[in-house]
C-alpha cells in the first residue's frame, strides 16, 4: 500500500487572512509544534549581552519575524517555492540567560544540538554575533569542521574585550582555536572600517581567512566576487553567518556597531543567490537592533536575506530527496 504524504505545511494564505493579522512567525509559517518535524527550523536567539556598543539585538528576531509578513511563497530569483519544497517552520526562541554569557553560550549550543538531531537545518535569527560560536560548535559535531562565509563589516576575530573571551567581536577566533572551522575555506565579505591596528588583519590572515572587502564588491562586482567565493567553498559543508551591519547604514541603520561604506541590500541578496549551488548546512542572521531602525528598513532587509538562505536550503533538501 502506498501512502501519500500531505506535503509541507506552508505559510498562512495572505489572500484569506490579512498578512498583518495574528502573531508573527517567520514568513507566516507554522510553528514547529504545529508540524511533526521541520527540514529547516527558523529559530530566534534573543541574546545581546555580548555587545561592545549599542545593545538591542535581543529584539532582532522578533523584528525580523514582523517584517517577514510580506514575504510571498514564490521566490522568482531562485525559481523556487521554498515552503512547498521542504517543511520550513518557526521553532520559536532559545531562552538564553542574559546575565551569564558562558551559560547562554552553552544553552544555545545544546538547543542547536537538539534541533540538528531532528535532521533540521537551522536559520537562526539573532541576537548578537556571540551566538555564532555555539552554533558553529553544534555544526562541527554533526559535520566536522565547516567552511564559513561571514558577511560583516567587522572581522569578529579579535581576542578579548575587557578580558571577556565570548563577545560579539570574538566568535570566529574562538572557533578557529577550537578547530571547528575548515581553515582552507574561510571568507569574510563586506569588511570595512577602522581597526585597532594592522595586527588585526595579520592575525586574521594567519587564522586562514580571505577577505572580500566592501570596496572589492563595488570594484569587482557581484558576479566575479561570488565566483571566487564559490570556488573557495567547493562542495564542503558551508555555514553562512550574516551580520546585518555588512549592509551600509543607509540600508541597515538598526544595528549596534554601524560602519559607513557598506553593501547595498541588492548586492547582498545577489551574492546569496549566487551561492545556491553550495552545500549550505545552516545559517544565521545577527545584529538587527530594532530600536535604531526606521520604517523596518533593517528588519525588511534581514527578512529577505533569511528568505534567500531558506530558499537555498529548501531547494537542496528537495533535490536530495529526488
Ligand atoms: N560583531 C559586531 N557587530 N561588531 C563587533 C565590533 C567589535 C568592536 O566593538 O570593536
Ligand atoms: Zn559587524
Ligand atoms: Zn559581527
Amino acid at each position: 500500500m502506498t501512502t501519500t504524504s500531505p506535503g509541507p505545511v506552508g505559510p498562512v494564505d495572505s489572500s484569506r487572512i490579512p498578512r498583518y493579522a495574528g502573531p508573527a512567525t517567520f514568513a507566516r509559517l507554522p510553528r514547529l509544534d504545529e508540524v511533526s518535524r521541520a527540514d529547516v527550523a527558523v529559530v530566534g536567539v534573543p541574546f545581546d549581552t555580548g555587545v561592545s556598543y549599542r545593545p538591542g539585538a535581543r529584539f532582532g528576531g522578533n523584528a525580523i519575524r514582523e517584517a517577514s509578513r510580506l514575504l510571498r511563497p514564490y521566490n522568482p530569483a531562485q525559481d523556487a517555492s521554498p515552503f512547498a519544497l521542504a517543511q520550513v517552520a518557526d521553532a520559536g526562541d532559545i531562552a538564553a540567560n542574559p546575565f551569564n554569557i558562558d551559560e547562554a553560550v552553552e544553552t544555545v549550543e545544546a538547543a542547536a544540538d537538539d534541533l540538528l538531531d531532528t535532521g533540521a537545518r537551522l536559520m537562526t535569527l539573532g541576537g548578537d554575533h556571540t551566538i555564532a560560536l555555539p552554533l558553529l560548535r553544534s555544526m562541527a559535531k554533526k559535520h566536522g569542521p565547516v567552511a564559513l562565509l561571514h558577511f560583516d563589516a567587522h572581522l569578529d576575530t579579535w581576542d578579548t574585550y575587557f578580558g571577556a573571551a565570548y563577545t560579539h567581536g570574538t566568535p570566529f577566533r574562538r572557533a578557529v582555536e577550537e578547530g571547528i572551522l575548515d581553515t582552507s575555506a574561510l571568507s569574510h565579505v563586506g569588511t570595512r572600517g577602522p581597526l585597532y591596528g594592522k595586527k588585526d588583519l595579520d592575525d586574521d590572515a594567519k587564522m586562514g581567512f580571505g577577505i572580500v572587502t566592501s570596496a572589492d564588491v563595488m570594484r569587482r562586482g557581484v558576479d566575479e566576487v561570488t565566483d571566487q567565493l564559490r570556488q573557495r567553498i567547493g562542495d564542503r559543508p558551508l555555514y553562512i553567518s550574516i551580520d546585518i551591519d555588512v549592509l551600509d547604514p543607509a540600508h541597515a541603520p538598526g544595528t549596534g556597531t554601524p560602519e559607513a561604506g557598506g553593501l547595498t541590500s541588492r548586492e547582498l541578496l545577489e551574492i546569496l543567490r549566487g551561492l545556491a549551488s553550495c552545500n549550505l548546512i545552516s545559517a544565521d542572521l545577527v545584529e538587527v537592533a530594532p530600536a535604531y531602525d526606521h520604517a523596518e528598513i533593517t528588519s525588511v532587509a534581514a527578512s529577505h536575506a533569511a528568505y534567500e538562505l531558506t530558499t537555498i536550503m529548501s531547494r537542496q533538501i528537495a533535490a536530495a530527496r529526488g
